[in-house]
């Protein structure tokens, strides 16, 4: 099914998990939403579920199931993406990774409807979420946003806005109202799990822009967290980041994996090694659309690959 862009206005939204300096140069959304959408209570709030054990006795898994069938994307007359699919476990971490240019943040797009932003951007395939299409007819663009949250390569707090309010923004974007105790709750669960807690809890009425910027970007993981998303994207959130913060980060990631669905973008193999689960790795050769040449275990990707492409890539011999 080919889908062209259908951004109607109110779908300038990232909602409060983006924050308001956008997605980066391709693409850049600054807009709040406006109208119903805007308004859209989310489900009320209730303390986030201890550990709990599955049949087998271990960590029951949470976060959601995250299907993507046979995804093309273009911009304009150009396919940017031809036929990609990849299943996203629920409560794992899976890395996107592959030269400049292959297509990994425009997949990574495709999957909360921020391609669809993108004047002339077109796609076609179908995006399950546990099993229900992100894209079907009727369903709302903040809601595939509010479940699928996103974390941007730059750090983009709201910079004069006080870092408990920040962690609030989404809740406050969406509508829902909650007491004064639940959402002290909530902003203390919200920085621990994003592990900044204890660097801020004397200062949370400083603007979030004070922050340094690894610590902006804990702050933006604890925003999007706060509006209990099922799966969380990460376009290259370490990136712009010093070897200290990025440690912190990924330790983050790995703590948010038991609750979350991940999907991150990197280019670091060290860091898809260290974080992820299963990764996929992504190539457009000479000109083409990309595609995945092949996805797996992260232990067998990095230790026994099948393609000598994802070996030589892998290897550190290309790229
Ligand atoms: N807004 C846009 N308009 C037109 N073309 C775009 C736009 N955004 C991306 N592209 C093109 O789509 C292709 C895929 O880009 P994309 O950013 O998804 O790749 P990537 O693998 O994430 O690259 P990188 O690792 O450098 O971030 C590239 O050729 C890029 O030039």
């Amino acid at each position: 099914m080919n889908r062209q862009s259908s951004d109607n206005g109110t779908g300038a939204v990232e909602a409060a998990v983006a924050g308001p300096a956008g997605p980066g140069a391709a693409g850049t959304v600054t807009e709040f939403p406006t109208g119903a959408e805007a308004t859209m209570p989310l489900p009320p709030y209730a303390p986030a579920p201890g550990p709990s054990s599955g049949p087998d006795g271990g960590s029951a898994v949470q976060g959601a199931s995250l299907d993507a069938r046979r995804i093309s994307a273009w911009f304009g007359d150009r396919k940017v993406l031809d036929r990609v699919s990849l299943a996203m476990p629920a409560g794992r971490v899976t890395a996107l990774i592959g030269p400049s240019g292959c297509g990994k943040s425009t997949f990574l797009r495709i999957l909360n409807r921020m391609h669809e932003l993108v004047p002339g951007a077109a796609l076609a395939g179908e995006v399950l979420l546990d099993g229900e299409d992100v894209y079907a007819p009727g369903r709302r663009l903040t809601e595939a946003r509010r479940q699928i949250g996103m974390v941007f390569q730059k750090p983009n707090p709201f910079p004069a806005m006080s870092i408990y309010d920040n962690v609030t923004a989404g809740l406050r974007l969406t509508g829902l109202r909650m007491s004064a105790s639940d959402r002290d709750a909530l902003v203390e669960e919200c920085l621990t799990k994003a592990g900044l807690w204890r660097e801020v809890r004397d200062r949370l009425r400083q603007p979030g822009g004070a922050l340094s910027g690894g610590q902006q970007q804990r702050l933006c993981i604890a925003r999007s967290v706060a509006i209990r998303p099922k799966v969380l994207l990460m376009d290259e959130p370490c990136s712009a980041l010093d070897p200290t913060s990025t440690r912190r980060i990924e330790e983050t990631i790995r703590e948010l994996a038991h609750e979350v669905t991940i999907v991150i973008v990197t280019h670091n193999m060290q860091q898809a090694a260290r974080v992820s689960d299963q990764c996929a790795f992504f190539l457009a050769e000479q000109g083409t659309p990309g595609l995945i040449v092949e996805h797996g275990s992260t232990e067998r990707m990095f230790h026994s690959p099948t393609d000598t492409r994802t070996a030589d890539y892998v290897g550190g011999r290309f790229g």
